[in-house]
């Protein structure tokens, strides 16, 4: 049966997991089911090469971790895209509106998560003792189990009992005992020999029967460790998935063609898009071609890495920032010699190394996203000054690739988003002119909810421009 499954999704093309249900289910087969069949019973059948032929695969294959980071991408989307967990589980899309479920985005190639599918996510957010997801989650699975009673398949972890046992769990976290009684009494009745549970029921009653109890009407919320103080307004900017109508309302936000002062660009203008001017955001349309964006990437694949922030002195992995990159040197390809020129043409700006950084591929998987956060230092202390060359003055960004839903660039105090337009850049000064990082530039990359993104990032530094952009002791420019 499992096989069939893998067939299934094996035949689709691989833009099949550029849906993030498909990938998830995908990688909790490849991660636990293979092992759960591998191991069981069932297997017992040419058990030796069944065996051996697993092990040989193994390093191949997702890690627990993988599964884990798999896990926490759907509660990322299912947050920032406010979406109904039993959509998800319907292999949709969906968000309220008017306590109606509507699609906000409809694929030919998706799939339902099962009873243990959802069980796991559950399972996940209970071990970060985030009991809201788990509740979702695991109440998600609990129907699915129900509503197939007595139907269990090899490939499973989880099992009606063991949903119950854990949700009935969360609710006591929750304050909500009347819950964690009910479920609990449901397990009993499934598993009558299960001292434990008898146990908890009776310390529920006793609890429901003392005044420590609280109210069952215990109001479900989200964690505080996903707690920023941009989030309204971050999600908002997302589910619009860019492009706000307000922003074409003001005529001084208009599309022209470009040729500045450059020689190169009076013979082949660039299609510019103004987005913003304070800060001063705009779009470059057509900024490179397919075959160039395709190099690019091709280019960077060997060095991809997880990304890493600043974090005081030293750089690490963050929750916050989920993609892998990779640095490309100009001298790599002529590809990369050629972008640079094109920025320094379309900027002015001086983008020979030390002045500028190398340009930083980066590839948004499943759930990938980078929270609210500023491309300049903000500390004297930050990795940004290693090259000596002052702080981030411009940032440069091109869209390497297009998505089929989010993952937009969300300007939160400016309040509007920009979306992934394939071969297009964005650019924006960091800096006001007196050398002070620009507030308003607070930006982030929402998550990917169905695709497969790809920018490149350009940091131009302040020396080196000295010319180019003149300073002035205007806090407001
Ligand atoms: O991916 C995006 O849209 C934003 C990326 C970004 O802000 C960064 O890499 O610094
Ligand atoms: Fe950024």
């Amino acid at each position: 049966m499992v096989k069939d499954q893998h067939s299934e999704i094996y035949q689709g093309q691989m833009s099949a997991m550029a849906n993030p249900l498909v990938a998830y289910s995908l990688i909790k087969r490849l991660q636990s089911e293979w092992l759960n069949v591998v191991y069981s019973t069932e297997a017992n059948e040419n058990i030796q090469d069944f065996k051996a032929s697993y092990e040989k695969e193994d390093h191949n294959l997702p890690k627990f971790e993988d599964l884990q980071g798999a896990a926490q991408a759907l509660m990322r989307l299912q947050d920032v895209y406010a979406l109904s967990v039993n959509g998800l589980a319907n292999g949709r899309f969906q968000r309220f509106s008017f306590s109606e479920a509507v699609d906000i985005i409809k694929l030919n190639v998706s799939t339902d998560l099962s009873a243990d599918d959802c069980y796991h996510v559950g399972k996940v957010a209970y071990e970060m003792e985030d009991y809201y997801h788990a509740i979702l989650w695991l109440e998600e699975a609990a129907q699915l189990f129900r509503e197939a009673p007595g139907t269990w398949n090899t490939e499973d972890e989880g099992s009606l009992e063991s949903v119950l046992d854990y949700l009935a769990f969360s609710y006591f976290k929750m304050g909500n005992i009347s819950k964690a009684m009910n479920l609990s009494q449901e397990l009993l009745a499934h598993d009558p020999s299960n001292k434990r549970v008898s146990r908890n029921i009776k310390k529920y009653q006793r609890l429901l029967a003392s005044s420590a109890a609280t109210s069952p009407n215990v109001i479900l919320q989200r964690p505080n460790s996903t707690y920023l103080q941009t989030r309204t307004k971050y999600e908002w900017l997302c589910q619009t998935l860019g492009s706000q109508p307000t922003h074409y309302k003001d005529p001084r936000l208009y599309c022209d063609f470009y040729t500045g002062k450059n020689q190169m660009l009076l013979f082949k203008p660039m299609k510019r898009e103004i987005f913003s001017l304070e800060p001063y955001v705009v779009l470059y349309h057509s900024f490179i071609s397919d075959s160039e964006a395709d190099k690019i990437k091709e280019l960077a694949v060997p060095g991809l890495h997880r990304s890493i922030v600043a974090s005081g002195e030293k750089q690490s992995p963050a929750h916050y920032r989920i993609s892998k990159s990779a640095w490309l040197k100009d001298t790599s390809h002529t590809v990369i010699s050629n972008v640079d020129k094109r920025i320094a043409a379309l900027s002015s700006l001086n983008v020979q190394p030390p002045y500028a950084e190398y340009l930083q591929v980066v590839n948004y998987g499943i759930g990938g996203h980078y929270e609210p956060h500023f491309d300049h230092a903000t500390s004297t202390s930050s990795p940004v000054y290693k090259l000596n060359t002052g702080n981030r003055v411009a940032t440069f960004m091109i869209y390497l690739s297009s998505v089929e839903a989010g993952g937009s660039t969300a300007f939160i105090y400016a309040n509007f988003s920009v979306p992934v337009v394939k071969n297009a850049a964005l650019f924006w000064w960091n800096l006001h002119k007196n050398g002070q990082g620009n507030g308003d530039t607070l930006h982030a990359g929402c998550p990917v909810l169905v695709g497969d993104k790809w920018v490149a990032n350009k940091w131009v530094h302040e020396y080196g421009q000295e010319f180019q952009r003149r300073c002035s002791s205007n806090p407001e420019e």
